[in-house]
């Protein structure tokens, strides 16, 4: 690092300083100024004057217009201190909590080994020697780990086992994951199912009819009022935008509690084809699944563990390039699949830059927001083209990093846009590693990394953000209202941290 750069380094973080205890540094000083002068103003024989000033004007203004007067000023102070009062109250009622989630750990005998699995695509007879090559490589160079991920029993043994797409079989992969996820977050927060007021299900590719969250409803027999909602088709970015459809039901019922549960299913994603670009989902995806509580309870916000602060989405659908990016689509012989762009990169770029425009002044501190504001005017208004354009320094806002991990290159990618740290990036790159692409649970195995490996404090702040095909990019800001660092089972059976 150069001298000048250190130099900024440094001027960034006392300007940061200065401007976190901007309020401090100003209250000190002009504290001890008055109290200095209160002292001098007492020495002098000041209070003793006014008390006889008090005394005279109330023997000559007569004195039941005196105490009418005290008495509404004091019925007007303690009118402010109970609107105060009300609005802290509300404020804590209004506020939306994560009670608790669960990361799925699909059964053992779903590991996924990777020489086997090219194994059996070979034994399948159903690509071509250059595509199998094609997929070896991806895999060997992709960042996933050894072994890598799981997938449902039909892709074991080595063989693509004569695979059959009935909806029994792939109804049978998501409601293991959806099923167990629910149960265990239920166990976890003590909450029966006759609790869940509102249950949203997610799953990208397969959605039967009943839907998913019929199947959750079904399995957990809860209650007939429960509110029900199934999102499909909205790639990874999902399980965050149930969380933003939970958060408008928790706007408008006190109260209440939410249950989100998602898993993307393999038997339906799993392409068959040789286009290059649609073999890289059966490279990257794997079997995932997350369920989560959120509440306005306020019973459940002595036990919840985030308290959600804000959640931005961003949409780029409207470009064409962005829109067909990732798409499902058929391939020249009629096999179906989901094509990914070699231009995804840029447009997960793009995305993470329309976010992070919107939550950026919602999140930064005050230093942050100015230095953008006086870089841009530099540009902008004064013409000084040799500046370059300042990224905000998001790790000035949030202490954890919960990003989508679609890939090494995503990962790294993003990384570098915010100037993440070695550190920050590990609960990314461990879950894609021991995972792969989980797709909309895929920020929720960073976040239960985190929690394990790395520990959140109370108060620390942390980011989750997700990507997704359309192409869209939803982010949520969270607090934590305790210590967590539960051990999840996502992470404790393998030497993860
Ligand atoms: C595929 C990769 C592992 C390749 O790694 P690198 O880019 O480091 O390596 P590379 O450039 O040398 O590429 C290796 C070989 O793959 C080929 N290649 C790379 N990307 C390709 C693509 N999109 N289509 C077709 N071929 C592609 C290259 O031509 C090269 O072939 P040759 O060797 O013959 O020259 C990586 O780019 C990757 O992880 N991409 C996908 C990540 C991603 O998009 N994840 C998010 C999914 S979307 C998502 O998660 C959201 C959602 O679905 O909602």
């Amino acid at each position: 690092m150069t001298g000048g750069t250190q130099f900024l380094r440094y001027s960034k973080a006392a300007f940061h300083l200065v401007c976190s205890y901007a309020g401090v540094l100003l209250v000190v000083p002009l504290a001890s100024v008055m109290a200095r002068r209160a002292i001098a103003f007492q020495e002098a024989g000041g209070v003793d004057e006014l008390l006889q000033m008090v005394q005279q004007w109330r023997e000559s203004s007569g004195s039941p217009w005196v105490a009418v007067g005290v008495a509404a000023a004091a019925l007007m102070a303690l009118q402010v201190m109970l609107a105060a009062l009300y609005y802290l109250i509300m404020r804590r009622r209004s506020e939306i909590c994560l009670v608790d989630f669960y990361s799925y750990r699909p059964p053992d005998r779903m590991n996924c080994i990777p020489k086997l699995l090219i194994q059996g695509a070979k034994r399948s007879n159903l690509y071509t020697e250059r595509s199998l090559e094609f997929m070896e490589n991806v895999i060997r160079i992709s960042g996933i780990g050894e072994p890598q991920g799981f997938l449902p029993d039909e892709f074991q043994e080595g063989v693509y086992r004569e695979m059959v797409h009935s909806i029994a079989n792939k109804r049978a992969e998501t409601e293991l994951a959806l099923f167990t996820c629910v149960q265990k977050v239920l166990d976890k927060t003590g909450l029966k199912a006759k609790d869940v007021d509102a249950l949203i299900t997610n799953c990208c590719t397969f959605n039967p009819v009943p839907s998913l969250s019929a199947a959750v409803v079904n399995h957990f027999k809860m209650k007939q009022s429960v509110k029900t909602y199934h999102i499909g088709g909205m790639g990874c970015a999902a399980s965050v935008i149930a969380m933003d459809l939970a958060q408008e039901l928790l706007k408008n019922h006190p109260n209440w509690r939410v249950v989100i549960a998602g898993s993307d299913n393999c038997l339906e994603t799993v392409y068959y084809g040789n286009q290059r670009n649609m073999l890289i989902t059966n490279c990257l995806f794997r079997l995932g699944g997350v369920a989560a509580v959120l509440s306005n309870h306020p019973a459940d916000r002595k036990i919840a563990k985030y308290r959600l602060d804000h959640l931005v989405r961003t949409h780029l659908g409207a470009d064409d390039a962005a829109y067909n990016c990732v798409i499902q689509k058929d391939d020249e012989e009629g096999k179906i699949g989901t094509k990914i762009g070699r231009e995804v990169m840029e447009t997960a770029g793009k995305a993470l830059k329309a976010n992070i425009t919107a939550i950026g002044p919602l999140v930064l501190p005050l230093s942050e927001k100015l230095i953008f504001v006086g870089n841009l005017f530099a540009r902008k208004v004064l013409g000084l083209k040799s500046i370059k354009p300042y990224t905000p320094d998001f790790k000035t806002a949030f202490e954890h990093f919960c990003i989508h991990p679609g890939g090494k290159t995503v990962i790294e990618g993003v990384g570098s846009q915010l100037g993440l740290r070695p550190s920050q990036l590990l609960p990314m790159l461990r879950p894609f590693e021991r995972y792969g692409n989980t797709s909309s649970s895929s920020t929720w195995y960073a976040w239960s990394f985190v929690e394990t490996c790395q520990g959140v404090k109370r108060g620390q702040r942390l980011w989750q953000l997700s990507f997704g095909s359309g192409f869209k990019c939803a982010s949520a800001a969270w607090t934590a209202l305790r210590d967590c660092d539960e051990q999840h089972d996502a992470w404790t059976e393998t030497p993860s941290c």
